[in-house]
């Protein structure tokens, strides 16, 4: 059996991750509409000066060059620091955009995102990159896992991208995959030998094992059966909440709003100008 070394392949893996992002941002197939209900306590929040884990001015963003291919057109978009938001909208409606926006794999065209207080978008690529290792944990569609390595060589990754370096890895991961209702005896095999309802659990405990004071994730529960779902859906929130984290949730799954106290559909966060998908 081939051993690797976390430091020999952790530049490959980090380039991996970014390219599979960046082909996130194209996938999708949900077809569900919106029925937008954004309730009130998100705007409390701000008001009351709480600090701001997401701060958005004017983003345009658009795959092409011409502005008539712009899909993302968000006047101001605030979320306060341990706020939970559920964020769901028709397909192609730019929900995975916005995540790779806010996760730094994309760049707006125009305008300006501040994450917990600090610039974000004006970063240069490295340093993105570092700001999302040390303070966003991100669960893609796709996982993103590295599929021939074992899966707390997969946790182990995330914790060398952050350069926080826990000592005591191996335990971290192993009290994380238990919270998570996962064996302990799955932390040396491989990724790809586990069920997808399994993946989806690593893929999680990947992204919470830095404590991120922001969590984006993005169709996590699509392959678990309803009662793994609701079970799911009860230690996220209970994870984020202990450890004052903020979430932005995305899905079309619109029985995961009832989890939610603030919910908020694409067409309402933008403003619909030209062609836009929202
Ligand atoms: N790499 C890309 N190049 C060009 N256009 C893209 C690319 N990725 C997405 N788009 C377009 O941007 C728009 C928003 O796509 P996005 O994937 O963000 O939507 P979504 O709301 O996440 O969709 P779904 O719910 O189906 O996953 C769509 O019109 C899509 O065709």
């Amino acid at each position: 059996m081939k051993v690797v070394n976390i430091d020999e392949s952790a530049h490959s893996v980090e380039s991996a991750y970014s390219v599979e992002s960046a082909h996130s941002a194209t996938s999708g197939d949900s077809m569900i509409s919106g029925d937008s209900t954004t309730n009130s306590k998100n705007a409390d929040s701000i008001k009351h000066n709480a600090p701001l884990a997401i701060n958005l001015q004017s983003v345009r963003y658009s795959y092409g060059t011409s502005s008539s291919e712009t899909v993302l057109d968000i006047p101001h978009w605030q979320l306060a620091q341990g706020e939970r938001v559920f964020l769901h909208g028709d397909s192609g409606s730019g929900k995975t955009t916005l995540l790779n926006l806010l996760s730094g794999i994309l760049t707006p065209t125009q305008g300006s995102i501040e994450l917990l207080g600090q610039p974000f978008s004006v970063l240069s690529a490295r340093r993105r990159d570092a700001f999302r290792a040390r303070h966003i944990g991100v669960v893609f569609q796709q996982f993103n896992l590295v599929p021939y390595l074992s899966v707390l060589k997969n946790i182990q990754l995330a914790n060398y991208f952050a350069a926080k370096r826990d000592k005591q890895i191996e335990e971290s991961a192993s009290a994380l995959l238990a919270k998570l209702n996962l064996p302990v005896n799955v932390m040396q095999k491989a990724a790809n030998t586990l069920s997808v309802g399994q993946q989806q659990r690593v893929a999680i405990a990947r992204a919470l094992i830095n404590q991120p004071e922001l969590l984006l994730v993005d169709e996590p529960t699509s392959a678990l059966d309803a009662s793994a779902r609701d079970a799911f859906m009860d230690i996220l929130l209970n994870m984020c909440e202990n450890a004052g984290a903020s979430l932005v949730f995305v899905s079309h799954d619109m029985s995961l709003q009832r989890f939610f106290s603030t919910s908020i559909d694409m067409p309402s966060l933008c403003q619909g100008k030209g062609n836009a998908a929202c």
